[in-house]
């Protein structure tokens, strides 16, 4: 667990107002607000890692505040350097710079190639893509036609925006003249603050993909086979504003309303972060664009740094004091940064044999023989166990099968004698008239009627059931009254056979041929 990296930066002033009787004074890592004569007016004084005053370069902010994240990033660290403010304290100013000023990610582009040269054991990937979020929309700045791009999530790729355009680049120069085409689709605007406004937030990402030249040696397992991928945002948010103050309508107030309410987001997301874990409750990172992209770098798997800029000018004191709140608030956000590395098959496998190694190993201690032995018998220990379980199991299988088929011959007899008791009375019937009477079915089959539906008067308790493991039929099938009486099976046997039948052997019997009823060789009783 980290904590995110948070400097101030005061940028010079644009006037010098005659009038202000206050003024930011910086001394080591602080920034105070000071009456005109020197004296510091009470809790209006902050801390952070690094306060740099106008004087500062990039260069200075670069070193002490991003170098870290980018060199880790090389390593497999995912990294985010943003920069947050009101409108004209600098933001694009620190991450793009100027000509003999570059900016954070000129910076960063050129050490990150600088690293990998260097690095002669490892082959990297480099790609490179570039969005903003204008008016909650996101769109790819390396390809105008890619508008409204759609935020996804899933296990392999993580939180990604589907369809942005990513170009796969070999040296700082490639990236540089891909940052200045994309610099001209970037919306900016004039306001009453900043000639220069931007209108939107950007994003530059670069993800790093590195992979362990194959030296051929066996005993380095990620050197070889494993993959590592990072991905490093660097981020100039637009800033917040007052209305009033920007002067803007139209378009521009548009614009603000939007840039205004995903910082809010932003704020909220950072004031949740700071919260005790125990107070923490729902983080509403789905709550705009911005947040969600930048989920992992707020409390998630990144090194992250924030450069809160502020204008020093005594009409800007309200934004300035709402700056540094939430650069106190950010401070207090623990990030849980750890290398991402993609294991391959083959890595896995040399993994496992390095770990059975290492433990062969252990095991050539001096109790070698003895453990060994031990492990000898606990080995057979468990097969023999093994092998009674098996045993057990058969006998057992073998006993359900018997006690089954025990049960299947018991209602088979239960059955017959039903019927034969049902014949009884019906032979009484019939040799009084002298005749032996049509069995019900061959009634029935001689009516042409359908076997779905019982027509004819039966037996009274008998019925119909099909046993789908039964490899002949029946010597005596009886017959429903109705379907529906044998409906529900299990209450059928529950209420006249007084045992619980196999229930998955039993089905309503579908039109099949049902043999004669009574059989020849039975005589009925008179
Ligand atoms: N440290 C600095 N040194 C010199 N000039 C600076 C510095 N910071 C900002 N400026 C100048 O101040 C003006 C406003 O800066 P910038 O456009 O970077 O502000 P911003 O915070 O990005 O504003 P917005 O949110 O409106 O886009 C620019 O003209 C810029 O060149």
């Amino acid at each position: 667990m980290e904590k995110i990296c948070v400097a101030v930066r005061v940028r010079p002033p644009i006037c010098h107002e005659n009038s202000s009787s206050t003024f930011w004074r910086v001394d080591d890592n602080q920034i105070s607000l000071h009456k005109l004569h020197g004296s510091p007016i009470s809790c209006v004084s902050y801390a952070f890692d690094h306060v740099f005053d106008e004087n500062c370069s990039n260069s200075d902010i670069y070193e002490l505040l991003t170098k870290d994240i980018i060199h880790a990033a090389v390593d497999g660290f995912n990294g985010t350097s943003f920069a947050y403010g009101q409108t004209s304290s600098g933001k694009t100013f620190t991450m793009n710079g100027s000509s003999n000023d570059p900016g954070i990610i000129h910076r960063a582009v050129n050490d990150i190639f600088q690293k990998i040269n260097i690095i002669s054991d490892r082959e990297f990937l480099i790609r490179v893509s570039y969005m903003e979020i204008y008016n909650e929309e996101i769109n790819d700045l390396f390809a105008v036609e890619n508008q409204k791009l759609q935020i996804h999530e899933n296990l392999e790729r993580g939180i990604f925006v589907a369809g942005l355009r990513e170009e796969i680049v070999n040296n700082a120069e490639q990236v540089m003249k891909l940052l200045e085409s994309g610099e001209v689709n970037r919306h900016f605007g004039e306001t009453n603050m900043n000639a220069r406004s931007s209108r939107s937030h950007t994003i530059f990402r670069v993800v790093i993909e590195s992979k362990g030249k194959d030296t051929g040696s066996f005993g380095d397992y990620s050197s070889s086979d494993a993959i590592r991928v990072s991905v490093l945002n660097l981020v100039d948010l637009a800033g917040s504003e007052r209305i009033a103050k920007t002067g803007t309508g139209g378009v521009r107030l548009k614009e603000g309303k939007y840039i205004n309410k995903s910082l809010m987001v932003l704020g909220n997301v950072i004031n949740k972060l700071s919260d005790s874990a125990k107070q923490r409750a729902h983080i509403p990172y789905r709550d705009s664009k911005l947040t969600r992209i930048l989920q992992p770098a707020l409390g998630g798997n990144a090194k992250t740094s924030i450069i809160c800029t502020v204008a020093p000018e005594e009409i800007h004191i309200e934004e300035t004091k709402g700056t540094l709140l939430f650069a106190s608030r950010a401070k207090r956000v623990t990030n849980c940064a750890q290398v991402n590395e993609v294991l391959t098959d083959a890595a896995l496998l040399k993994r496992q044999k390095l770990e059975i190694e290492e433990l062969r190993r252990k095991l050539q201690g001096s109790h070698a023989e003895v453990l060994e032995q031990e492990i000898l018998k606990l080995r057979n220990d468990m097969l023999q166990y093994e092998l009674e379980r098996e045993k057990l199991e058969m006998e057992l299988e073998k006993e359900r099968r018997s006690h089954k088929e025990r049960d299947r011959y018991i209602r088979d007899q239960l059955m017959m004698i039903e019927n034969l008791s049902s014949l009884v009375s019906d032979g009484d019937g019939s040799s009084s008239q002298g005749s032996m009477k049509e069995s019900p079915i061959e009634e029935c089959n001689n009516r042409g009627d359908d076997f779905k539906t019982p027509c004819f008067r039966a037996a009274p308790k008998a019925f119909v059931a099909k046993r789908s493991n039964y490899s002949q039929l029946p010597d005596l099938s009886p017959l429903p009254d109705s379907f529906s009486d044998v409906a529900d099976e299990d209450t059928w046997f529950k209420i006249n056979k007084g045992y619980i039948a196999d229930l998955d052997s039993l089905q309503t019997t579908p039109a099949r041929k049902v043999q004669s009823f009574p059989p020849e060789d039975v005589t009925p009783l008179s």
